[in-house]
């Protein structure tokens, strides 16, 4: 059976590292792309040559023609600028628009059977743009943001509890900005929801709250230590669980940015909220009760991106005409 093809537009810091986990997983082969010559092809050979020392096959190559995607089954997006310190991810609204038009080009020509995951910033306007520019269907087009937040709220749950990782839930909702909603009523421990566990007297509702900021700040938290870009690791992780997903129809109820036309009261965006990923792309939107402050936070959140969804209107408005 031949391998299938993955590939990666953007060959920064998380496309390498994406590269890197589909070779150390054998999830398929890889296609790096990238506008910067000499890059995808220096990282590709770079991350080839590691693989007899890791034990994995995998053909890598790197690429500044879109032809060379042709045919992959899945494509995953981080072509674009991240933010600096001082700045927010709807500081690049508009260089990484204009990115996303290039790119949802390439994707429509060549893999307009992909299921295309986008990664570039600020999220869910970038996703909702670059289904604009590619018309692939809905299902087959995500935003990955849910997967990495819930998973930063995870890591601090069980370092707060001092449990395994593995064994705490999470989802974050919303928007994949400062509104980003994590709801506490439906995270837990071995099942147990965080309200719970601060009757059991396992934490406070002011650490418990800390912990919310943190998660919320937690993009920034990294950007400010690094200084000259943003996390890369625990994203292309949280892309390849989803890609993954896909590649295998493991069908995870996972949080994504997903396409709503009517679900959670939303039209025409892309918003965070659980999906089911199997071979079809986005199977089925969970709709999740919200009530009270989580549906307060959750409209909030939605009326964020909806500004930064009206500005891409603006700006590149043949977009619509897609
Ligand atoms: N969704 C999330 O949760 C999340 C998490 C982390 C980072 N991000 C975003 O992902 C994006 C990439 O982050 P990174 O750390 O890999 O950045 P990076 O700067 O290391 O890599 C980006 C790559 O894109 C390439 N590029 C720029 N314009 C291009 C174009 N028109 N076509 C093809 N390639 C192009 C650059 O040459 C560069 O190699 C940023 O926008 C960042 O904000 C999102
Ligand atoms: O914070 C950023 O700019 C990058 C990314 O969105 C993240 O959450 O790590």
């Amino acid at each position: 059976m031949a391998r299938d093809k993955i590939a990666l537009i953007g060959s920064g810091q998380i496309g390498g590292t994406l590269a890197h986990l589909v070779g150390l997983k054998e999830l398929g082969d890889v296609v790096m792309f990238d506008i910067a010559e000499g890059v995808p092809q220096g990282k590709a050979l770079d991350l080839a040559q590691s693989s007899p020392v890791d034990g994995f096959d995998c053909k890598l190559t790197g690429a500044n023609s879109y032809e060379a995607i042709e045919g992959a089954r899945v494509v995953i997006v981080t072509a674009g600028v991240p933010r600096k310190p001082g700045m927010s991810r709807d500081d690049l609204l508009s260089i990484n628009l204009k990115v996303m038009e290039q790119v949802g080009a390439g994707i429509k020509k060549y893999a307009p059977d992909a299921f295309v995951i986008c990664i570039t910033n600020p999220l869910d306007a970038m996703v909702w743009a670059l289904q604009k520019a590619s018309g692939l269907p809905h299902r087959k087009v995500v935003g990955m943001a849910g997967v990495l937040d819930s998973a930063r709220f995870r890591y601090f749950l069980a370092d707060e509890f001092n449990v395994s990782v593995e064994d705490v839930t999470a989802f974050v909702l919303g928007g994949h900005g400062d509104t980003m909603v994590p709801l506490v009523k439906y995270s837990t421990v071995a099942g147990i929801p965080l309200p719970d566990l601060v009757k059991m007297g396992w934490t406070s509702q002011s650490r418990l709250d800390e912990i919310v900021d943190r998660t919320r700040n937690g993009g920034a938290e990294i950007v400010n230590l690094l200084k000259t870009g943003s996390a890369f690791y625990a994203p292309a992780a949280s892309a390849i669980a989803m890609a993954e997903s896909y590649l295998k129809d493991k069908k995870r109820v996972v949080p994504v940015a997903a396409y709503l036309n009517g679900e959670y009261g939303v039209k025409d965006m892309y918003v965070g909220v659980p999906v089911v990923i199997g071979d079809k792309g986005v199977e089925r939107i969970v709709e999740i009760e919200l009530a009270g402050k989580d549906r307060e936070a959750f409209d909030k959140s939605v009326a964020a991106v909806q500004g930064l969804v009206e500005a891409c209107k603006k700006i590149a408005p043949e977009l619509l005409g897609h």
